[in-house]
């Protein structure tokens, strides 16, 4: 008799009435079976479950100002852990490479175009005289007006009430309106990050005018340039210009106008245009649609994908016009694979440039052939390092020149220090073979806009690390970058904080009020008395000491720029201390409760040292993080 039930499906299940003894045994077989594979599939669910539960996920959150170093640190960690990955992807860092050199290029000469602020042909009559078809000239990289006694580091952070402390506990003092390096006090101007504001007239066509005027302008700076002297037999400024060795040189240096164009369509896709019209300090980098001009966390954790999709055919008219949008904005992308991946989709196999005989014994640190370059397939077989190869020997040359060199001292522009300097290195760069070694790779500058998450497991493996997932946080560092920080203060094992100490006598590219070194000070101070982070172990990486003490043993003295360091030794040792007294002062007065920290004097582009400093902040992050678990 049958059961009756409620259930539907009893009634589909129930074995039919007329079934045969013989149809019964296969259906009681076939049951059987079932129940032996959904067991099977209970057993592999609650496998996996606890290969889940054993996994270990460490979440460490990259902090500091930009240009502090973070992606470097990021790439450090990849190249250490994922060293596979890594040297894959070192061909698409050649288009950013290659960028930083058109853009050094560029700087040195935009610094020639406009009178030395101390030069005695700046006078007003000649300036009216030489510069009477030229823009304003144009200020260096590092231009530092002098500081007023505030700053704005604190913005949006935890919403905290750092000004009540600002200025107690490390007591720095930061000197104002002394600074012996920069021109005289100037009003703030618009951010300007390397290069000078857009011009108007600024087009290929005019730009022989320009280097008329810088020639005009410097008659004695640039005596022997090309071995020739510039001046003409008839002592006019202007009648043999178009001749001169300059203006030969600039001629053939053009084409690297069109290569920037082209390199800044393959590595920003056109879907940043908007984002990317950086023209006040307030204008948003975000289009995302919410009203406010900051991008949800999901937004930008997930902003990479945007790019992912970017379409490179962008035809070169196309770039030219956007050029001209980036021409005094440092470029950048947002973090995550999405560049990368609009690069790795276009290469293409790499030429055979069996002509080039200056490349076999630089093309790889590894001493491998590459096998491919990024490429957006639209111009021939990467056409930037054609044109870079092609204007190696003017670019050494312009570089080399001791008469540039000096017109660059007197400006206080000092490439071999800014981010992105390859000209040192052009021979190797240049070759048509050349793809990048780790260290170029270190070197490369790209800034970041956006905040995403890297998520990748130790490829090497780290004894017992093997089965963690790292998930590395890379956030932009420019003021306009920091309201986007927060939501990803939670669930942090550890923050590595990154303050390049070599920045006590720069100004910060966003906002040239304010000292590189005091908005680190200050940042530190919010970081560390944020609530959202008071159980965060924090790790501090005083960066760039390499160039900290470059510029410590060309007499540039820290007591200029930070009074109260007062009479003490102007070298590494004694500065690099001190700095490390104050910021570990500013940890013990303003963490809300005790907690982990250590401070590591570091230079992340240097791969011998920082490996040794990254392992011990693996192993110090791994085991706070099971400490941590133990207590939950
Ligand atoms: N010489 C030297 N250069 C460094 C050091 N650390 C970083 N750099 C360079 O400084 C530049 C800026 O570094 P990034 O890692 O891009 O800086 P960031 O903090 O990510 O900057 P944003 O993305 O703008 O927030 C790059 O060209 C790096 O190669 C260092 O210790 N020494
Ligand atoms: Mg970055």
């Amino acid at each position: 008799m049958p059961v009756s039930s409620d259930d539907p499906l009893d009634e589909v299940l129930r074995p039919p009435p007329d079934e045969t003894p013989e149809e019964r045994d296969l259906r009681l077989e076939r049951e059987a079976e079932a129940k032996r594979v959904s067991l099977a599939i209970d057993a592999n669910i609650r496998a996996e479950r606890q290969a889940l539960r054993k996994k270990r996920i460490v979440r460490l959150l990259l902090l500091g100002q930009s240009e502090s170093g973070k992606s470097t640190t990021l790439r450090q960690f990849q190249r250490l852990y994922t060293p596979t990955a890594f040297r894959e992807e070192r061909i698409l860092w050649r288009a950013v490479i290659q960028l930083n050199i058109v853009r050094s290029i560029r700087t040195i000469l935009d610094a020639l175009s406009g009178p030395l602020p101390n030069s005695p042909y700046s006078s007003p009559r000649i300036r009216n005289r030489s510069l009477s078809r030229s823009r304003a000239p144009p200020l260096p990289s590092n231009y530092s007006p002098p500081f007023p006694p505030q700053s704005h580091a604190l913005d949006n952070l935890d919403q905290m009430d750092h000004t009540r402390r600002n200025g107690h506990g490390a007591d720095m003092q930061f000197s104002y309106g002394t600074a012996p390096h920069y021109p005289p006090r100037q009003p703030p101007r618009p951010p300007q990050t390397h290069y000078p504001e857009p011009d108007p007239d600024d087009d290929l066509d005019d730009s022989d005018t320009e280097f008329t005027v810088a020639n005009t302008s410097y008659p004695s700076s640039l005596p022997n340039f090309n071995g020739s002297p510039r001046s003409n037999p008839s002592g006019s400024s202007t009648t043999t210009l178009a001749q001169s060795p300059l203006d030969a040189l600039k001629a053939r240096l053009l084409p690297l106008r069109h290569i920037e164009a082209l390199l800044i369509a393959k590595l920003v896709p056109p879907n940043e245009e908007e984002a990317t019209h950086l023209a006040g300090p307030s204008h948003s980098h975000y289009h995302n649609g919410n009203g406010n001009g900051h991008p949800s966390p999901t937004e930008s954790h997930f902003s990479h994908h945007t790019l992912h999709q970017s379409n490179n055919n962008h035809s070169r008219s196309y770039g030219h016009q956007r050029s001209q949008s980036y021409r005094n904005q440092e470029i950048f992308v947002r973090p995550g694979p999405g560049w990368k991946g609009g690069l790795a989709r276009a290469r293409v196999n790499f030429p055979d440039y069996s002509s080039d005989t200056t490349s076999s014994s630089q093309s790889s640190s590894s001493g491998q052939r590459p096998m491919s370059a990024g490429n957006t397939g639209l111009e021939t077989p990467d056409e930037p390092q054609d044109v870079l190869h092609s204007c190696k020997r003017d670019m050494i040359q312009l570089w080399n020149d001791e008469a540039i060199r000096d017109v660059l001292r007197r400006r206080k522009i000092r490439l071999e220090e800014a981010s992105g300097f390859f000209l040192d290195d052009l021979e190797r760069v240049t070759s048509l073979r050349y793809m990048p070694t780790d260290d170029d790779v270190l070197k490369a500058r790209l800034k970041t806009v956006g905040v995403s998450e890297y998520k990748f497991e130790m490829e090497v493996s780290a004894g017992r690390d093997s089965g963690t997932e790292w998930r590395i946080v890379d956030v932009g560092g420019s003021r306009s970058q920091r309201p986007t920080w927060a939501p990803f203060f939670d669930d942090v094992d550890a923050i590595i904080f990154l303050a390049p100490i070599s920045g006590f006598d720069q100004v910060l590219a966003e906002d040239r009020t304010v000292n590189r070194l005091e908005d680190s000070v200050l940042l530190w101070k919010a970081v560390c008395s944020s609530k959202l982070l008071a159980n965060v172990d924090l790790v501090l990486f005083l960066n760039k000491c390499d160039i900290l003490e470059k510029k410590l043993n060309s007499n540039i003295r820290l007591a200029k720029y930070v009074r109260s360091y007062g009479d003490r030794p102007n070298d590494l040792d004694s500065v690099s201390k001190y700095l490390r007294g104050k910021f570990s002062a500013i940890h013990r007065e303003y963490s809300p409760n005790p907690r982990k920290f250590y401070a590591f004097c570091t230079s992340v582009t240097d791969t011998a040292t920082t490996a040794g400093i990254i392992a011990s902040v693996r192993d110090m992050v791994i085991r706070q993080h099971l400490k941590q678990s133990k207590l939950l």
